[in-house]
């Protein structure tokens, strides 16, 4: 059985962790290290795993490592594993945002690091996560991390590591962008009169039956739509709203913002590890 160690116990966290034993992992295989006690405490609490309050001893057994702390907690981070990791040879999962397997590498040694990013809705086994490798991940280390990440969601290997910021940018921060429309079309909704939660539980399952329908039909997001888009009808009053307002536009700015944001957390880092 393989025994995963998470290094951070926060969203990220708890939202594979939730999605993990969902699958049906035992808790018994799951250490969390995490310096607040509260975080401890929750997830103790929720999921029935060990929590430590000091990475070391969260790793000291493990088979496969998961960095889940934010980039910027990465310089303290990686000073108490590369300790702890003498003579240990696990497979090494980092989900931090743009942090390269390079840094990775540097800073905690010549490991097997597999690069990925999640997102949020692994909780419930619906998470989208992109997998890069270094050139020290055997064909098994492979299979067993994207047995884990599958676990929780779709998978997909991305060959160029350059193209995880896009990842990033697209389904790492992703949830948030349609938790964003729901909080808006439901302000919109509420603004014309509806009651607020007749708006919010009629957004919110547009925004899943959307996405089930994408899923299960395998159609193309532009023939979905047109279905929906009776001539001269509402939809069209709709989207020729939004056309005119550049939602293309203001989308393919947002993912490109995001995209930057990921290279800056990577360079702030640039300094042996040390915010520059
Ligand atoms: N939240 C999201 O949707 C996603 C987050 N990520 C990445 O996952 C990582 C974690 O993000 P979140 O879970 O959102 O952040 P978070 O702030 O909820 O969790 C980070 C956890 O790390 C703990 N921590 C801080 N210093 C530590 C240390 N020295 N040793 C061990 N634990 C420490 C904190 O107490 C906190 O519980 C980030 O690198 C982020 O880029 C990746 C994909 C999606
Ligand atoms: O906002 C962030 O930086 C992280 C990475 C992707 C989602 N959350």
């Amino acid at each position: 059985m393989t025994r995963i160690a998470f290094i951070g116990g926060g969203n990220m966290a708890r939202s594979l962790i939730g999605g993990l034993l969902a699958t049906g992992l035992a808790p018994a295989d799951i250490r969390v290290a995490d310096p607040l006690a509260e975080t401890r405490e929750r997830l103790g609490r929720d999921f029935g795993v060990a929590t430590w309050a000091e990475n070391r001893l969260a790793v000291a057994d493990a088979d496969v490592i998961v960095l889940a702390v934010k980039p910027q907690a990465m310089p303290k981070v990686h000073g108490e594993l590369r300790m702890a990791l003498q003579g240990q040879r696990p497979l090494l999962i980092s989900i931090a945002a743009g942090v390269r397997l390079d840094q990775l590498e540097r800073w905690l040694g010549a490991l097997p690091i597999v690069r990925c990013m999640p997102n949020t809705p692994a909780l419930i086994g619906a998470g989208a996560t992109g997998l890069c490798a270094n050139h020290r991940v055997s064909a098994a280390q492979r299979a067993q991390a994207q047995h884990i990440m599958d676990a929780v969601g779709l998978t997909r290997w991305i060959d160029d590591e350059a193209l995880m910021d896009t990842v990033t940018a697209l389904s790492g921060s992703g949830p948030a962008y349609f938790f964003a429309l729901v909080e808006a079309l439901e302000e919109a909704a509420v603004a014309q009169g509806l009651p607020r939660e007749t708006a919010r539980a009629l957004a919110a399952q547009t925004c899943l039956g959307a996405g089930r329908m994408l899923e299960e039909t395998g159609e193309a997001p532009a023939e979905l739509r047109r279905r929906v888009t009776s001539p001269n009808g509402t939809t069209q009053a709709a989207l020729e709203s939004f056309a005119a307002d550049g939602l293309p536009r203001m989308t393919a700015r947002a993912v490109a913002a995001a995209t930057r944001r990921g290279a800056e957390l990577a360079a702030a880092l640039d300094n042996n590890g040390n915010p520059a």
